[in-house]
C-alpha cells in the first residue's frame, strides 16, 4: 500500500490557497504531518478522505484514483476527523454496531466478533455499556479510532487527535495509534511535534499550503548537529538577543528563557546541543533546512 499524491492545490472561493502544489509520497507506517494552524493541513486530509475536491492534482491509493473513484477508497478508507459529533445518549457499543451495519457488516455474529475485537483493542470494553455523552475525551478519541478502524481500512487518515487530551490520555491515545501502522498508510495530521516524534519514521512539515520539508525525523536530527546552540536567559534580554541572532525557538523554564539558534559556526556565548525534532521544525520554519530554504545562518 502506497499514496502518492501530485501536484495538489486547493483555492476557497474566498480567495485562501489552502494548499500550494503539494507533491508526497507516502509508504506503509505511521507518516507525520506537521504545521501550525492553517498550514492546510485539514484541506490536504479532507481531500484524501474523499470530502473535498482539489482543483488540481491527482492522488493515487495503490492504483485507485483517489479524487475520481471516491467509492472505492471509502471501502478502505479509515477517517477520524478533528471534530466528530456522537450521540450522547447511545451506549460505545451500540453506537459501534450501528456504524459497523453502516459499513456492511450484516451478519449480527460477524458484527458482535468485530465489535468486540475493536472495543478491546481501544481499551474501552469495560466501559462498553456506558453512555458516549459521559465519555471524557480521550475516550471519546479512542471510540473515533474504533469507528475509523471498522472494515479493516487500508488508508487511515486521523486530523489532530491529541488536542485537549491530559497527558495520561495522550499516551494511551499514542499507544493505539503505534499499533495500527503495520499494514496500512497512516497519516497524522498534527501541530504537536511530540506526537511525530513519538510515532512516525517518517513525516512532512507544512506552511501556509507549502511542503517546506519531508524527513526521516531520526536523519533530520542527525543532519542538525552542531547547528543548534542554546542559551537560558532572563525574559527581559530577549528583544536584544533577537536583533543580534536568529532565534529559531524560545521556551519557558521554570521563569527562565531557553533560547535556541540555529548557526553553523559558534555564535559566541552559547551551548551546543543534541538537536531534537523541535529543532527540526522551528529550522525548517525559519528556512535554515529543507526545500524553501531561505536563510543562512
Ligand atoms: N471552507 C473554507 N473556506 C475558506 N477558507 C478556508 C476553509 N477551510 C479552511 N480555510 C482556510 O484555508 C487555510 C488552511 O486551513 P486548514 O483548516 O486546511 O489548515 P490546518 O492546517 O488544518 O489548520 P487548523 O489546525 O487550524 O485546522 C486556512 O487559512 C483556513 O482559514
Amino acid at each position: 500500500m502506497k499514496l502518492q499524491i501530485t501536484n495538489l492545490s486547493k483555492t476557497y472561493p474566498n480567495g485562501v490557497q489552502a494548499l500550494k502544489n503539494v507533491s508526497l509520497f507516502i509508504p506503509n507506517g505511521m507518516y507525520g504531518l506537521l504545521g501550525p494552524n492553517g498550514a492546510g493541513k485539514s484541506t490536504l486530509m479532507r481531500i484524501l478522505a474523499t470530502l473535498q475536491e482539489p482543483d488540481q492534482g491527482e492522488v493515487h491509493l495503490d492504483t485507485i484514483d483517489v479524487v475520481k473513484q471516491k467509492e472505492e477508497v471509502r471501502k478502505t478508507l479509515g477517517y477520524l476527523p478533528q471534530e466528530f459529533g456522537v450521540y450522547p445518549k447511545v451506549s460505545a457499543e451500540n453506537l459501534l454496531d450501528h456504524f459497523a451495519i453502516l459499513k456492511g457488516i450484516i451478519s449480527r455474529s460477524a458484527r458482535k466478533e468485530v465489535v468486540e475485537a475493536l472495543l478491546r483493542q481501544t481499551n474501552l470494553w469495560d466501559v462498553r455499556k456506558q453512555k458516549l455523552g459521559g465519555y471524557s475525551g480521550g475516550m471519546r478519541q479512542r471510540f473515533g479510532v474504533a469507528v475509523a478502524l471498522l472494515g479493516n481500512p487500508k488508508l487511515m487518515i486521523v486530523d489532530e487527535p491529541t488536542a485537549g487530551l491530559d497527558p495520561a490520555e495522550r499516551v494511551r491515545f499514542l499507544n493505539l495509534l503505534s499499533e495500527l501502522g503495520e499494514n496500512s498508510v497512516v497519516i497524522l495530521s498534527t501541530h504537536i511535534v511530540e506526537d511525530v516524534s513519538e510515532l512516525c519514521t517518517r513525516m512532512a512539515i507544512i506552511n501556509k499550503g507549502e511542503i517546506l520539508h519531508e524527513v526521516e525525523p531520526l536523519k533530520a536530527m542527525q543532519r542538525l548537529k552542531g547547528k543548534i546552540w542554546q542559551k537560558i536567559i532572563e525574559k527581559s534580554a530577549l528583544p536584544q538577543m533577537e536583533h543580534e541572532y536568529t532565534i529559531i525557538s524560545t521556551k519557558l523554564l521554570s521563569g527562565r528563557t531557553v533560547v535556541h539558534v540555529y548557526s553553523e559556526e559558534v555564535p559566541g556565548d552559547f551551548d551546543l546541543v543534541q538537536p531534537d525534532l523541535e529543532d527540526v521544525y522551528f529550522s525548517t520554519m525559519a528556512g535554515h533546512i529543507g526545500n524553501r530554504k531561505t536563510a543562512v545562518a
